[in-house]
């Protein structure tokens, strides 16, 4: 075990980390008594010194695209704050980093876009970020297994920023369950809690980071939706209040069990998914429309060679739309209020 670094002294995690000065190695313990041990670059564990009497284990992911800065500035707060002795710790908190390479350069991604590279079979000619997630899934992997043999609460909340604006500016997109499992209204009345004002209930399965630990960690997972994409230092805009309370108090040990999810809170799922399939791909609305933007019923939405995309939906709503992806990926989703909590 090594002695804790003078933190005082010393820049922030995030600071090392995007300096390339992060040390890797064996785990330190600050004067509270809590271990902490940097697993990988930007990757960063904090353990209570009495691990037995921990609530329950929690991830909190961001930058996995690299220009979404108000939740990596929210996370620098959380690891200082625990570096400073300023939170009880009462959990074991696993902090990443996601694409640091990309949060270097303040771009979404490097060569692709790292949040369509989870669930994936590795391979030998897979480029740095499809490895970089391959190394992300092995650590929650790890990180999980002792919460699972335990049966711990397991928590994962990889946050993001969009794109453009959103008519609702804090929303979580909750991946589909494993069959047998149905979306659980305390995990969205939870996330309300934490200022979330909607939630798509996702209707397939898909390569993100909270797709891979929901599936294959049986964490609650959710990707976060913090406002829009703005540079460092530029995030004044976004009042991140209640979801930096909300996973302090998690830090602290403090899982809320509400039983209502507010009325205010509203509830979509994802009725179907716009993928680009060729270069020919065609969105008929601008591709700044903001998030959540309705679409009224028989409006052509987009078209791509033959195919048509045309709104049969009553009271269907626009999310993410972005007719400049990658051929193959999503280039927006089509979403319907729902009250229903199964799968399907
Ligand atoms: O604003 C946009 O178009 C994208 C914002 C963003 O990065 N969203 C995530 C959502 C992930 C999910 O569907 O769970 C993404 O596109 O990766
Ligand atoms: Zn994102």
């Amino acid at each position: 075990m090594r002695s804790a670094p003078d933190t005082m002294s010393q820049p922030s995690f995030l600071q090392q980390t995007l300096d390339g000065k992060t040390t890797l190695g064996l785990p330190f313990t600050l004067g509270n008594g809590v271990r902490v041990q940097v697993m990988d670059e930007g990757v960063i564990r904090f353990e209570p010194n009495d691990s037995d009497s921990r609530k329950l284990d929690l991830v909190i992911s961001c930058g996995v695209h690299g220009n979404e800065t108000a939740p990596v500035e929210l996370v620098d707060r959380l690891i200082s704050a625990l570096y400073a002795g300023e939170l009880r710790l009462k959990a074991r908190v696993l902090f990443v980093y996601g694409n640091v390479d990309a949060l270097r350069s303040g771009t979404r991604f490097i060569k692709q876009d790292m949040n369509r590279l989870f669930c994936r079979i590795p391979d030998v000619s897979d480029d740095l970020e499809a490895r970089r997630a391959t190394m992300l899934e092995m650590q929650l992997m790890r990180f999980f297994a002792r919460a699972m043999q335990e049966d711990k609460p397991r928590l994962h909340y990889d946050l993001h920023t969009a794109i453009h604006g959103s008519l609702i500016e804090k929303f979580a997109i909750y991946p589909l369950p494993p069959m047998g499992k149905q979306f659980e209204p305390t995990e969205i009345a939870r996330l309300a809690e934490a200022g979330i004002e909607a939630v798509l209930l996702q209707s397939t399965t898909s390569t993100t980071f909270s797709f891979f630990s929901s599936r294959h960690c049986d964490a609650s997972a959710f990707t976060v939706e913090l406002g829009r994409a703005m540079p460092f230092g530029q995030n004044q805009a976004v009042d991140l209040s209640d979801m930096e309370r909300y996973l302090a108090a998690l830090i602290e040990g403090e899982l809320p069990q509400p039983e209502l999810i507010p009325e205010h809170t509203q509830v979509f799922r994802v009725a179907r998914e716009i993928v680009k399939e060729s270069d020919a791909f065609r969105l008929h609305i601008d591709a700044k429309t903001d998030n959540f933007m309705p679409l009224p019923q028989g409006m052509l939405l987009a078209e791509d060679g033959g195919k048509r995309w045309t709104i049969t939906e009553e009271n269907a709503r626009i999310i993410f739309p972005n007719p400049d992806v990658a051929v193959g990926q999503r280039a927006g989703l089509i979403i319907v209020p729902s009250r229903s909590f199964s799968r399907t």
